[in-house]
Parts: structure tokens; sequence; C-alpha cells
């Protein structure tokens, strides 16, 4: 089978590699579609993303959806001919995280193309059935894929606990952003603020239904938020750029007995962050990784017409193209690729 394989940084070689044969409790999934992801771009320009570094030939890619081929002899529920989103990580169940039901938090998760672990950039991908999420007819397979990025959202609105007539501020309208606007949409915020330092992603955020965008080279975004919202301030902030100044400000613009939700990975470990203010205002700050339990309400909120995701996809491309789709993936305009594989 084809397969896209990470030989050094900035290197992909098409290999020709066995079909995986299905375990017992395993569905075979032809691949139909794999976003790409911003850490298949760090890992591809860098290759490594802090501790993880890419010591062997790596295949990338953890955002994908396919077809049913073939079942393991345990599994129910899947048919060949079912088509499937596939949930990446997939934990031990066995330790103590997994046992009280937080297994996105599993240290022995075996996540795509988080090495070693190989993604799905390649004709055929062996996984567990019960991580694997039937599509409706109506949701397709570039949806399916774009289930992961959605799920981030999904997760982080509900550490959020975002809710009805909420207003949300969102800093970075990344794919990972604009799925938490479209999440906090679902949720039921009612007023949504997005941020960035592109002027083209902040007109596509808006495009998209943003309430309020923000260019924070150009603008003071507590004095914004504060306008918007008659001085209170936000009553959540989703951080999803990662950079350091706007770690730093979602404590201004939070309102008091506000959260804060990280997800947004900072270049450096260590942010300096107000914890004075953190206390007298009484806010709330949240990591957010990853996802749990997020799939079947992402495949949901699609069949429902509840969320757009194929809207934040800027091309397509072939296998056979992958490193020009990754090049491309890197200009500061581009949202999302997706490589998508023939039937
Ligand atoms: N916690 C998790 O589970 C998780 C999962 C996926 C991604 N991430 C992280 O989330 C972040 C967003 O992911 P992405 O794929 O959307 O990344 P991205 O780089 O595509 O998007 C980040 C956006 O932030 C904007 N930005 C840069 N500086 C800014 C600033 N000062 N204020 C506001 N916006 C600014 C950029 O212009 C860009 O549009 C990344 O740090 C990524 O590593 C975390
Ligand atoms: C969650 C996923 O999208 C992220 N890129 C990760 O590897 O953690």
């Amino acid at each position: 089978m084809r397969t896209a394989v990470l030989v050094e940084p900035t290197e992909f070689e098409l290999e020709d590699r066995p079909r995986p044969t299905p375990g017992p409790d395993d569905v075979l999934v032809a691949v139909r579609d794999v976003g790409i992801c911003g850490s298949d771009v760090h890992y591809y320009e860098h290759g490594r993303i802090g501790d993880y570094v890419v010591e062997d030939p790596l295949v990338l890619g953890h955002e994908s959806a396919g077809e049913v081929v073939a079942i393991g002899e345990n599994v129910t529920g899947l048919a060949p001919g079912d088509r499937v989103a596939l949930e990446p990580g997939v934990p031990c169940r066995r330790c103590a995280h997994c046992k009280r039901g937080d297994y996105h938090l599993c240290e022995d998760v075996r996540f795509m193309a988080t090495p070693p672990h190989d993604g799905a950039f390649t004709e055929y991908v062996s996984w567990p059935a019960d991580f694997a999420y039937r599509l409706p007819d109506s949701v397709s397979t570039a949806e399916g894929a774009l289930c992961e990025p959605l799920s981030v959202g999904i997760h982080a609105c509900r550490r959020g606990n975002v809710g009805t007539g909420d207003t949300v501020l969102v800093t970075g309208a990344g794919p990972i952003g604009l799925m938490v606007l479209e999440a906090a949409r679902a949720a039921g915020a009612t007023d949504v603020i997005v941020t960035d330092v592109v002027a083209e992603k902040l007109d596509f955020a808006a495009e998209r239904g943003a309430d309020l965008t923000v260019d924070v080279t150009e603008t003071d975004l507590e004095a914004a938020v504060g306008e918007y919202t008659d001085g209170v301030g936000a009553d959540v902030v989703v951080e999803a750029s990662g950079a350091e100044p706007s770690i730093r400000s979602t404590i201004d613009a939070v309102r008091r007995g506000g959260t804060v939700v990280l997800v947004g990975l900072a270049s450096e470990a260590e942010v300096p962050f107000d914890v004075l203010e953190v206390i007298d205002n009484e806010i709330d700050v949240h990591g957010s990784f990853r996802y749990k339990n997020t799939y079947d309400a992402a495949v949901d909120l699609l069949a429902d017409d509840e969320v757009d995701v194929e809207g934040i996809v800027d091309f397509e491309s072939s296998l056979e193209d992958i490193d020009d789709a990754f090049r491309r993936a890197m200009e500061p305009t581009v949202v999302k690729g997706m490589i998508s594989l023939d039937d």
C-alpha cells in the first residue's frame, strides 16, 4: 500500500508497505481523507515537538476517516462498507487515568503520528473498532477527518463550561480557534469574539460568524472586550494561539468569576501570569489536552448541520504531492489542507 513516510525533516518518501491485518478487535480502514494539522507541519519542519522526537521514519497524519474494508472476529456494530472517523489516540485502558474515565490523559496512549506511532497518510489503517465512529450518509469522510480538530474545540468548550448566552473570547483564528468558535456556538454561546494577528484570518473568522474580531497588533484587547461587554469581560476565554502575549492577555479579558481555558501550546513552558489577578477576580484557569468522548458528539453535530468544518479547508492534495501540500500548509494565510485518497 502507498504510504507517505517522513524520512528526514522536510522530506517525505512514498513507500510501498504491506497492508496491515486487523486484529480480533480491529477494523481495517481504507483511508479516504486526512487533514494536515499544525503538529504534522511542525514534525515535518523540525523533526520534533518538545520531548517528542522523530528518531525513525514516521507516518504523519492523525485527522483521518475512511471506509471499513474488513473487520476482526470480535467486532460487532461495524461492517465492510461503513464509513468511519478514526479517533487517533488509543489509551491503555488499564491505568489509573483510564479507570477514572480520563482516558485522554493516559500516559501510555498510542496517538497516531506522535513518535514512535505511525499515522494515517497511507492507504490502509488497522484500528480498534471502538475508536472508529460510523458516519451517517450525510457526513462526508472529509468532515469525518475534521472531527479531530472539532473534538479539540468541543473539549475546550466543555472545560470552560461554555453555556447558553455566554460571551466567549477565542484568541487565535487558526483551525483550532475556528473549531472552538463552532463548538462554542453549538454549546449556546451567543457572542463569540475572535482575535488574531493576521488580517485574512480575522476576515475569515468574521465570515464564519464571529461577532467581533480584534486584530491585537492594532487594538488593545482588554479595551475592545470591555467595550463589547459593557465593561464586564468575557465569560469564557479560550486561548488557541499559543502566543505568549495572548496567553497573558486572557486574564485581562475574562470577567470576574470567569473561566480561562488554555489550549494553545506556548513555545516556552513558562509564561508569566498575574496570579494576584487570578485570585482577586476568582478566575478559573483550566488546561485542555486533546479530548475525550467527543467523537459521537462531533458526528451528531455534523449530521444535524450544527457546525461547519469543511469550510475551513483551503485545498485538497494527494499522497503523491504531499511535500508540496505541506509547503502550502505552511503559508500564513492557509488554514487547513487535506490529503485525499481515491476510492
Ligand atoms: N491542547 C491541545 O490539545 C491542542 C490540540 C491541538 C492544537 N493545540 C495547539 O493549539 C494552538 C492552535 O493550533 P492551530 O492548529 O490552530 O495553530 P495555528 O498556528 O494554525 O493558529 C494559531 C493562530 O494564532 C494566531 N496568533 C499568533 N499570535 C497571536 C496573538 N498574539 N494573538 C492572537 N492570535 C495570534 C496566528 O496568526 C494563527 O492564526 C497551537 O499552539 C497548537 O499547538 C493544542
Ligand atoms: C490533539 C492533536 O490535534 C494535537 N495535534 C496533538 O498531537 O496533541
